[in-house]
């Protein structure tokens, strides 16, 4: 789907991009990084927008170079911030939007009907944009990056601004745009933890070079904590033993959280897959105790390179790198 080749981009202060190299396939693919790493940069090259000062980069086997137009056909955009005009509809803009691609008429008001649907936006699709709420507005975003059909969708940190629960609806949204419509999606965030869960591949990139590239089990393996958080019973007056017990007993090795700031009575444990969340969720049921959380911990880009095995990969890298 794209294909990077030692891309770079300069600006006279900074360099955005530093000889990325990188290959994304079909699905669901997560590109994370902090604030600056190069992200939004890398999706306007991607798009044809910005040209590269080194290197070339293919998407959908166009060259950025030369068949940007050709690109934005194909591909749907939906960018960071806030873009929207606040006096029209989201029917008015996402026909608007369905037009500037190409679509006829009466094909755009269609289209633009069931994505709106698909984003969650029904009678408040007719009132204006200015009075939407956030999550409203990146659904609109979301959806004009949608109504030309395209093949494969760039949403730069579509999740910014919103409440957990808009995160994990549009995270859910963003999974079906590819298990619904077949399209392929490149998700920007600067918050490993919640795109492990919905991507497919993560590719990690800092300061502009590229980090790490594999897939999301290859990396949760490595990297998925959960925190648990039960009530205690009559029964069970220690809660949080009790579950602790119950797991060591079924070869589960748990570690007691509470000792960290803020973190009150809290288990800690490495999860192996779906199989781990089902055997808590168990376990809790059995001792008739209550859930009151179970997540995994969020991994901000920086923690990602605190276990030793991955920053002995970085000396290396950058020892060969001269
Ligand atoms: N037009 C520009 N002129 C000069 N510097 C720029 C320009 N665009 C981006 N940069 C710089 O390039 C670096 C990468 O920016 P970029 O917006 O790609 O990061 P990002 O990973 O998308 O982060 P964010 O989510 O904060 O936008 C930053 O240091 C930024 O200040």
């Amino acid at each position: 789907m794209i294909a990077t080749e030692s891309l770079s981009k300069r600006f006279p202060r900074v360099t955005a991009l530093d000889r990325l190299s990188v290959d994304v396939g079909p699905g669901v693919t997560g590109l994370v990084g902090a604030n600056g790493a190069g992200k939004s940069t890398l999706i306007k090259i991607l798009l044809g927008l910005s040209p590269a000062t080194e290197g070339r980069a293919d998407v959908l086997g166009l060259d950025v170079a030369t068949r940007g137009a050709d690109i934005r056909e194909r591909v749907g955009y939906m960018p960071e911030h806030d873009c929207l005009p606040p006096d029209v509809s989201a029917t008015e803009f996402v026909v608007h939007m369905a037009r500037m691609s190409g679509l006829p008429p009466t094909a755009a008001r269609e289209r633009t009907a069931d994505t709106l649907r698909h984003v969650g936006l029904y009678e408040e699709r007719y009132r204006p944009i200015g009075g939407y709420s956030t999550g409203m507005k990146q659904r609109v975003k979301l959806a004009q990056a949608l109504v030309h059909d395209p093949q494969l969708v760039f949403l730069d940190e579509p999740t910014n601004g919103l409440d957990p629960v808009g995160r994990d609806e549009m995270l859910g949204l963003i999974r079906r745009i590819h298990t619904d419509f077949g399209i392929s999606v490149l998700v920007t965030s600067h918050l490993l933890g919640e795109l492990e869960r919905t991507c497919d591949h993560v590719v990690v990139i800092d300061g502009g070079k590229l980090l790490r590239s594999s897939s999301t089990t290859d990396f949760t393996q490595t990297t998925t904590t959960l925190a648990i958080e039960v009530t205690d019973t009559d029964e069970h007056p220690d809660g949080t033993r009790a579950v602790r017990d119950a797991l060591d007993a079924r070869g589960v090795s748990v570690e007691d959280g509470s000792g960290l700031p803020g973190a009150g009575h809290v288990l800690l444990l490495t999860a192996q897959g779906e199989e781990t969340y089902d055997l808590v969720r168990d376990v809790i049921a059995d001792l008739g105790l209550g859930l009151v959380r179970m997540e995994q911990r969020r991994h901000h880009i920086s923690e990602v390179f605190t276990n030793s095995d991955e920053r002995e990969q970085r000396k290396e890298a950058v020892g060969h790198g001269g």
